[in-house]
């Protein structure tokens, strides 16, 4: 419950300065003055809420807009969740779930993003407000050299590494082709490609400026990390993201990050469950994957949402929706799937099939969880022969979701 005290609402253009301190003491955030300058641009008042105790604000949190694809590779608006923050002190007295619940009541008041989506700083935070694990992503770590099966074609044509300004016509033209297809990839603005991609400064954890690694049909950008060692260079290659509309390009720019010289492993902390990378190598064991939860998702309408998304498979079948968050998402509804895996959703008096929370439809939403595995945790209950091996399949996706960037 919630201190009565707090109350909550959308900050104006000049609280940018007090947003940031809360946010970046709630984080304990070092390079302060970097980082408050990095994200002053994408700074969107009428999208962030403050939570006041009295007069001080002392909790916070942003809304940004992009798109997110989604099964079926559609493209869907997203509210994604950003820069939360409570400042130590005012702490465990509900300055989160005044947070939350002004968020939610604004996003259905808008009803422009049917879905919201946030990476969590710690995961026994989000739960409770109807987030779930909606995709994973794995820490990739790869030696220096590690050879392709021999059927691969990796292109003659070099890889160039290029300045930041050459490097931008190509980015801006091959990450929506890419994005648009990926599911979890999100849509990028000016503003979002600086802040969140493009910064050039030298990362926390000692790596360096960015590089950008081109080829006609993709990119590669890797911070190095230097690493001199009694038996010499052993330097780490850490990657933001890899992106080709070929597979061809893909496996070029993948040869190139591991045969860099002076290096001893390349890695990329945010990779694919399935990252590709890892079905080119002639000894897949020298791929090492620690895999982790990625994007937490939330359905805040969730008739929209599932009429959202594609659907791998025909299906007809009542489902108990419960929601204590959003109530406005409880009830009965039929969902139909036609061939196409287009969903029609409306209410129903009929009798459910299956029962379960908008949380564990939100983990299968994007398709990287199955409703099966879910029904085998006891989180989803079928209630008729069958439904939820059919629900389940129809909620497949056509590869693992993935989102390559934090926010
Ligand atoms: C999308 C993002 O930006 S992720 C970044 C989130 N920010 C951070 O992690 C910064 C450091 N932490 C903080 O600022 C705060 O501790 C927050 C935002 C995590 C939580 O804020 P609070 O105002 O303390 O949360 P609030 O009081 O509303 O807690 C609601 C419930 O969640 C629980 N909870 C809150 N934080 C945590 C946590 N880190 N771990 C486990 N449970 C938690 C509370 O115990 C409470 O449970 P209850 O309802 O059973 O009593």
């Amino acid at each position: 419950m919630a201190d009565p005290t707090l109350t909550a609402h959308t900050l104006a253009h000049d609280d940018y300065d007090r947003y940031f301190d809360v946010f970046s003491d709630a984080l304990m955030a070092d390079r302060r003055e970097q980082l408050r300058e990095r994200f002053r641009p994408v700074f969107r008042p009428e999208r962030s809420h403050g939570v006041f105790d009295g007069t001080e604000l002392v909790g916070v949190g942003g809304l940004m807009a992009p798109e997110i694809t989604l099964p079926g590779a559609v493209s869907c608006p997203l509210a994604a969740v950003t820069a939360v923050g409570v400042r130590p002190g005012h702490r465990r007295r509900g300055v989160l779930t005044t947070l939350m619940r002004a968020q939610l009541d604004a996003l259905r008041e808008a009803a422009t993003e049917p879905i919201a989506a946030l990476f969590a700083s710690e995961g026994a935070i989000y739960g409770r407000f109807g987030y779930a694990v909606g995709s994973e992503e794995a820490r990739l770590a790869l030696p220096r050299g590690a050879a392709f099966r021999p059927t691969v074609e990796v292109d003659p044509r070099p890889v160039r590494e290029v300045g930041r300004t050459e490097a931008l016509e190509l980015l801006r033209r091959v990450h929506p082709a890419v994005a648009d297809q990926r599911i979890g990839w999100l849509t990028r603005d000016e503003g979002a490609w600086h802040a969140r991609v493009l910064h050039e400064e030298t990362g926390a954890d000692g790596t360096g400026a960015l590089r950008y690694a081109v080829h006609p049909e993709g990119y590669a950008l890797y911070r190095p990390k230097s690493n001199w060692t009694a038996r010499g260079p052993a330097y780490e290659i850490h990657v933001q993201e890899v992106a080709a509309t070929t597979p061809r390009a893909y496996a070029t720019l993948w040869r190139h990050l591991l045969d860099l010289d002076l290096v001893g492993e390349v890695r990329w902390n945010k990779a694919a469950v399935d990252e590709p990378v890892t079905n080119l190598l002639a000894d897949p064991r020298l791929a090492v994957r620690d895999v982790s939860d990625a994007l937490w998702v939330r359905l805040v309408d969730l008739d929209r949402a599932l009429r959202a998304r594609r659907y791998s498979a025909p299906l007809d079948v009542v489902i108990e929706v419960t929601d204590s968050f959003c109530p406005w998402n409880a009830g009965r509804r039929r969902l139909r799937i036609d061939e196409d895996g287009v969903a029609d959703v409306a209410p129903s008096d009929a009798s459910a099939q299956l029962a379960v929370d908008t949380t564990h439809l939100a983990a299968a939403y994007l398709g990287g969880t199955s409703l099966s595995a879910l029904g085998r945790a006891g989180l989803v209950t079928e209630l008729g022969t069958g439904a939820l091996r059919r629900t389940s399949r129809a909620f497949a996706a056509e590869h693992a979701p993935h989102c390559p960037e934090g926010f």
